[in-house]
């Protein structure tokens, strides 16, 4: 899928009608075969569109010249409403096609934009995920409006022009063929311009329903937080408010296309009063026949109300198209031309070396970091609130990366590795993973583990998953978000999955947060057990007497490493750090 880079602009309307109609005719999109099947019948639909009112020219001219005999006038007549069911049967049939090419295309931008944005999304906590999921959600839609009413429509609604203004001029004077031609053109030009000044107001308006699609999303997301603390009505007054936005914003694109219609109806019933008024003339005159004038009028009246059609779809179109540009910017080329080298096996020694990350001007962030990890040790990261050890975590896995210095894992530099592939070399577990709507098996078993089903139920059953004698059912649906759930069973079972993974490197942020203190010990001592030194284990917590067990303690503050060293050391070396310690209590 053709993709354009979130960190270019966002690629304009007639760039997005380009690309959707490139991706048609690609041999990736695999939609050729719907696309040449489904042009085929509108070409029959536009034959049977222009040869319907000719059936009807020859009708009416043998039943005013009284020259027709009852059978041909039949025929006349069946052809005649023949061509009209059949134009509009072929219609819907044709729709079979298209809405195959724009589900196979809706699929292929979906899963590009996903592929592109779900790394995106895994770094930022504060990802805007209820906006793409709008985008996304959106899209069929937005892809229907697009494919099949300007795109698919645009040609052969040319095709169908040039047929019948060609028909035309084969049958009455010339000059009715240019004046259509004329009108025709005028109108097309006349969309084309405000269709141009809607694009912004239509931006606005798309805006304006993202944003209201990001707070269904959040407000639904946090329903128990707005619920449990009497929130509801204020909730619904902040949605009002942004619904309120969104009929602004869809108010003025609206006028913008009322006075772009007031352009293309006065433009377009001027030319048919005139081509009409002239025919009329020339019928009297006898220079033209009724059928002529029939003919003329239906020609006329076919072409002008697709086309004004066309500009309500023109109105969906814009605000449509600025929903597919929103999903192009989201997908980029995924990093798969990097060849993906597995990491060396065995346990990794980690190093930062003068490693400084601030999240932007003025915020907080990491200040020169110099540490090492040794290889298959067990380390702590201890600190206050916001002292940076989610984000150091963060820089060692390679999810951030440091404004500057390197960080080394196994002799290898970080910045070097395909991001695709990081995991492979420091495994992150950030705190509050939640978990899928699966069973608790299928969560447990996620991928990289190599954990089954046998050692998990055992796993469980050892961290006293569930109070005694009671079974744990591994089929159990474990709900939104492990709803279903205690914290530490939700910690239990991704701790479980954890033990099942063979990777040079682990590290867990707070990921024992929830667990009671005789659990989190026991799961420790099952971690280091189950790596057996062959994965270096660095454990972020709150609970210090962890630092106790482990090899040596990372002790952070404000951003900045205070000291690296052994606990008993780091009670003596730093005042700060055996204050922590007092503090945690007996
Ligand atoms: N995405 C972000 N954008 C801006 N600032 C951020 C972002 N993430 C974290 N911070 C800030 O960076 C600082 C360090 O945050 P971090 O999560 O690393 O702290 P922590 O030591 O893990 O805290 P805690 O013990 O509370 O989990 C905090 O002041 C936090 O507000």
């Amino acid at each position: 899928m053709e993709g354009t880079d979130r960190s270019s602009d966002k690629p304009t309307g007639l760039a997005v009608v380009l690309a959707l109609a490139r991706q048609m005719v690609s041999r990736d999109a695999r939609v050729r075969g719907d696309v040449v099947i489904g042009a085929g019948l509108e070409l029959v639909g536009i034959g049977l569109g222009i040869g319907g009112p000719f059936a009807l020219k020859l009708l009416v001219d043998g039943l005013y010249t009284g020259q027709i005999e009852a059978f041909p006038m039949m025929v006349y007549v069946g052809l005649f409403v023949l061509t009209w069911t059949g134009a509009n049967v072929v219609g819907v049939w044709r729709m079979i096609y298209s809405t195959r090419v724009i589900d196979r295309l809706s699929q292929q931008l979906i899963t590009a934009a996903l592929e592109s944005h779900l790394p995106e999304a895994a770094r930022a906590r504060d990802a805007d995920r209820g906006q793409v999921g709008g985008q996304l959600e959106r899209l069929p839609f937005s892809l229907m409006v697009v494919v099949d009413g300007l795109i698919w429509r645009a040609v052969p609604l040319l095709i169908q022009v040039l047929g019948s203004l060609w028909l035309l001029a084969g049958i009455i004077p010339l000059r009715y063929a240019l004046i259509m031609a004329v009108v025709l053109a005028g109108y097309v030009g006349a969309t084309w311009l405000g269709a141009t000044r809607h694009q912004a107001l239509a931006q606005t308006a798309n805006a304006a329903i993202s944003v209201l699609s990001r707070n269904f999303t959040d407000v639904l997301r946090n329903a128990r937080r707005v619920v449990l603390n009497g929130a509801v009505a204020l909730e619904i007054d902040r949605l009002e408010g942004q619904f309120a936005d969104k009929r602004l914003a869809n108010g003025r694109m609206m006028v913008g296309l009322l006075n772009m219609s007031l352009c293309q109806y006065g433009l377009v019933g001027g030319g048919v009063l005139l081509l009409l008024v002239l025919a009329g003339l020339d019928v009297l005159q006898h220079k033209m026949t009724v059928g002529d004038f029939v003919l003329l009028q239906a020609y006329a009246f076919r072409l002008a109300s697709p086309l004004s059609g066309f500009g309500f779809i023109l109105s969906q179109s814009a605000i449509s198209i600025a929903n597919i540009a929103d999903v192009m910017c989201l997908c980029s080329e995924p990093e798969r031309t990097a060849p993906v080298s597995a990491a060396k096996p065995g346990p990794a020694a980690i190093s930062l070396r003068n490693v400084s990350f601030g999240y932007g001007p003025g915020l907080p962030g990491l200040q020169d970091i110099n540490l090492d990890i040794p290889a298959g040790s067990f380390t702590v990261i201890v600190g206050p609130n916001g002292s940076g050890k989610s984000t150091l975590a963060q820089i060692i896995s390679g999810l951030l990366e440091p404004s500057v210095g390197t960080v080394t894992v196994a002799g290898e530099d970080m910045a070097l590795a395909p991001r695709s592939a990081r995991h492979m070399r420091v495994l992150y577990v950030p705190q509050l993973t939640g978990l899928f709507a699966r069973s608790m098996l299928s969560n447990a078993l996620y991928p990289p583990t190599a954990q089954t089903e046998h050692g998990l139920a055992d796993l469980l059953a050892q961290w006293n998953f569930y109070e005694a004698g009671r079974q744990v059912d591994l089929r159990l649906e474990v709900g939104e978000q492990g709803e279903r759930l205690s914290g530490g069973q939700i910690q239990k079972l991704e701790l479980a999955r954890i033990a099942g993974i063979k990777v040079p490197a682990i590290l867990l942020d707070e990921s024992t947060s929830a667990l009671d203190p005789a659990s989190e010990e026991a799961v420790i001592s099952t971690l280091r057990q189950t790596f057996g030194g062959q994965t270096t284990l660095v454990l972020i917590t709150h609970r210090i007497r962890l630092a106790e067990l482990a090899d040596q303690v990372l002790f952070l503050k404000g951003g900045k490493l205070v000291r690296q060293g052994t606990h008993a050391a780091l009670l003596t070396d730093s005042a700060a750090y055996a204050s922590l310690w007092r503090s945690a209590g007996p």
